[in-house]
């Protein structure tokens, strides 16, 4: 059987886009294996689903596959793909568009410049919640984690997917390939986590480099963006308002403080479309 899938990308963090709504899809972890295979496949960081409602008050409902098969809860990069989908392929005709997600709802708007602008929701701190074994929350969300003999410093949330942020002096040398892979396997994480570098430049600038859970280092992680702002403000570096620069482009953040949700905004572009056998 052929399905038809469309090849996007957000800051050169890459998807196959699948519409579930007027397609019949299976896809278990070996097919999403195969398909983000950057050989023996089409490439992608992660698959994303665009299914029929579960959640009331939503339009369609959001399902993500990290490369490695691990179906996880929530991809802002993907969500503003997904806007950009279901509005191309007519799915929609709305600018503001309700989604549900394994994380709850988010809201997605199509803007006149063509950016996309995400209501990710509410950041998650209580360590139960993000999942990440400590006895309670701190003031400032930071928490020391042994890793190989060090103790690092790393902020801890939850933007409906697990983040840890560290601050590091210098993008370009921060051992993300290094610490990466521990960081995101350590035990006291215990469904694994994003692993956000993250370095100030100013109360509104950011660098940022993430090491995804169930992929490697991305060109751009939207969640990854979200909670280094998040985890920058609630240890009182960040400003309301911050650009933050990735490899693969800029995403402009808003956080107002707790009790608000995060709001992220960036471009979103098809790349081409094709047919895979099932
Ligand atoms: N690329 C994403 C995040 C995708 C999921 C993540 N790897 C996870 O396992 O939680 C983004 O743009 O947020």
């Amino acid at each position: 059987m052929k399905l038809r899938f469309t090849k996007m990308q957000g800051l050169g963090n890459d998807f196959v886009v699948f519409d579930a709504v007027r397609q019949q899809i299976d896809l278990d972890a070996a097919f999403a294996r195969r398909l983000a295979d950057r050989r023996f496949g089409v490439g992608c960081d992660q698959i994303l689903l665009v299914e029929p409602p579960r959640l009331p008050g939503t339009d369609f409902h959001y399902r993500i596959f990290n490369a490695d098969g691990s179906e996880v809860e929530q991809c802002g990069n993907g969500a503003r793909c997904f806007a950009r989908f279901v509005r191309d392929q007519g799915l929609t005709d709305r600018d503001e568009i309700p989604v549900g997600t394994a994380a709850g709802a988010i809201r997605l708007y199509l803007e006149p410049d063509g950016q996309v602008r995400v209501d990710m929701g509410m950041p998650e701190f209580r360590p139960a919640h993000i999942p990440f074994r400590a006895a309670s929350e701190t003031a400032d969300a930071t928490y020391p984690l042994a890793v190989e003999g060090q103790t690092l410093t790393i902020g801890a949330l939850s933007m409906g997917n697990p983040h840890a942020v560290l601050i590091v002096e210098e993008i370009d040398s921060a051992p993300v390939a290094h610490l990466g892979p521990l960081i995101e396997r350590h035990p006291d994480f215990p469904a694994r986590v994003n692993v956000g570098f993250m370095q100030v430049l100013s109360p509104t600038e950011i660098r940022l480099r993430v090491y995804e859970r169930g992929v490697g280092e991305t060109l751009a992680c939207g969640t990854g963006a979200c909670a280094a702002v998040v985890s920058g403000r609630r240890r009182g570096w960040l400003s309301e308002r911050v650009r933050v620069a990735l490899p693969g482009g800029e995403l402009m953040v808003e956080w107002a403080g707790p009790g608000h949700p995060v709001w992220m905004t960036g471009p979103a572009v098809r790349v081409f479309e094709g047919e895979i056998e099932r």
